[in-house]
């Protein structure tokens, strides 16, 4: 289960609610991913000049990045109601039509896990993107007719953590992409403020650097651990919160000061001890850790590889020297002879998400 990590989605209901509470409801209070919120800022402008529902958005990004929020943004500053749905939810055309023809003028429809929806709605969705169209099949078979039905100008809003894996069809038909990176210390410092301030807590400097530090680039990371550290002041009796305790909180969630949690390290381990540092493939490295690959793909090497501890190639995942050392491990002479070069696809060379699907 990805679910006894600080890092993965706990599926918490309570952790659910703390996160709608922090969710920023406005452009002006989503902090960092400067071009992104520039952009779509532009884009929704420009369609309020011009009295006409938005473009359709794609957001992609690793998990926990901003994406059900800016979706929400999106729909807040249109002053549009706002649908919300999933493509695992969608699986037949029939689901999808049954949204799509109760949309009214200007609506927001938010697609989460756009990528997993099935084949026959993304062939609707093409037309209702495009034209505002559905052809509705009635009856089967030789007798089957398709009665078009029109849609209300709407927006669709879709998300995905694997842009690489939407056909090119449904990719082509969004006027924006937004690409989330993960955020700086710098930002994900101004997050915590936020939360903190609204979670009534007392944190000084050093300590939001302390949680930023270990909070993997992510928002939603941050506000968890920030939750957790807080759990341990009140029963700590500790005021006001330093660097000391905020690292002392966060050692005994194992949450590591590289902010590697328990399943970052077990990707790590196995790699290096049942692999011997790879390569290997991704559904064997999953089933190693006990994990489902894309819990594996979205969850833990995303920052794994951004940190520079795994790399990519194609023929499979692969430990860095860096790796070897977080582990307190030395790297066989014969294993780093024969490190593939050029294995990255560090910060900003953000393909990595395709890398790896060959041989998955
Ligand atoms: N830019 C931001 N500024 C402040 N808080 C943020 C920002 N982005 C995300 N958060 C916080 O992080 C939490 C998670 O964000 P969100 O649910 O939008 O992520 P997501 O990209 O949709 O993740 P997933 O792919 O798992 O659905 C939110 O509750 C919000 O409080
Ligand atoms: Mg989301």
């Amino acid at each position: 289960m990805p679910g006894d990590g600080l890092v993965a989605p706990t599926g918490d209901p309570d952790d659910k609610a703390i996160e709608a509470a922090l969710r920023p409801k406005n452009l002006d209070d989503f902090v960092g991913q400067k071009r992104v919120r520039e952009q779509l800022s532009l884009v929704l402008e420009a369609s309020r000049l011009r009295g006409r529902s938005a473009d359709h958005v794609l957001l992609s990004g690793p998990p926990g990045l901003g994406k059900t929020t800016l979706s929400m943004i999106i729909a807040a500053e249109m002053n549009a109601p706002l649908r919300i749905s999933s493509g695992p939810a969608i699986q037949h055309a029939g689901d999808l039509a049954a949204i799509l023809s109760s949309l009214t003028e200007g609506e927001v429809l938010f697609l989460d896990e756009i990528h997993r929806m099935s084949r026959p709605a993304e062939e609707m969705l093409y037309m209702a993107m495009e034209d505002f169209r559905v052809d509705i099949i009635v009856g089967k078979g030789a007798g089957a007719t398709a009665i078009p039905l029109d849609l209300p100008p709407f927006t669709l809003v879709g998300a995905t953590t694997r842009a690489g894996l939407l056909p090119g069809p449904l990719r082509d038909r969004f006027g924006f992409t937004g690409h989330l990176e993960f955020y700086s210390t710098d930002e994900l410092e101004l997050v915590l403020r936020r939360s903190a301030m609204l979670m009534d807590m007392k944190v000084n400097s050093a300590g939001f650097a302390e949680v930023a530090g270990r909070s993997r680039g992510t928002p939603r990371i941050a506000n968890r651990l920030l939750r957790r550290v807080r759990d341990w002041a009140l029963v700590h009796g500790v005021d006001q919160i330093d660097a000391r305790t905020a690292g002392a909180a966060l050692d005994m969630y194992e949450v590591d000061a590289r902010g590697l949690d328990r399943l970052d390290r077990s990707v790590l381990r196995a790699l290096v001890t049942k692999f011997n540092g790879g390569p290997v493939g991704l559904s064997t490295l999953a089933i190693a850790v006990g994990e489902e690959p894309e819990t594996v793909e979205t969850v833990a090497e995303p920052y794994l590889v951004r940190e520079g501890l795994l790399g990519r190639t194609p023929r499979g995942r692969v430990a860095t020297r860096a790796a070897w050392e977080h582990l307190g491990l030395e790297m066989p002479e014969n294993v780093a002879a024969n490190l593939p070069e050029n294995m990255f696809s560090g910060p900003g060379t953000n393909t990595s998400a395709e890398a790896g699907a060959e041989e998955s």
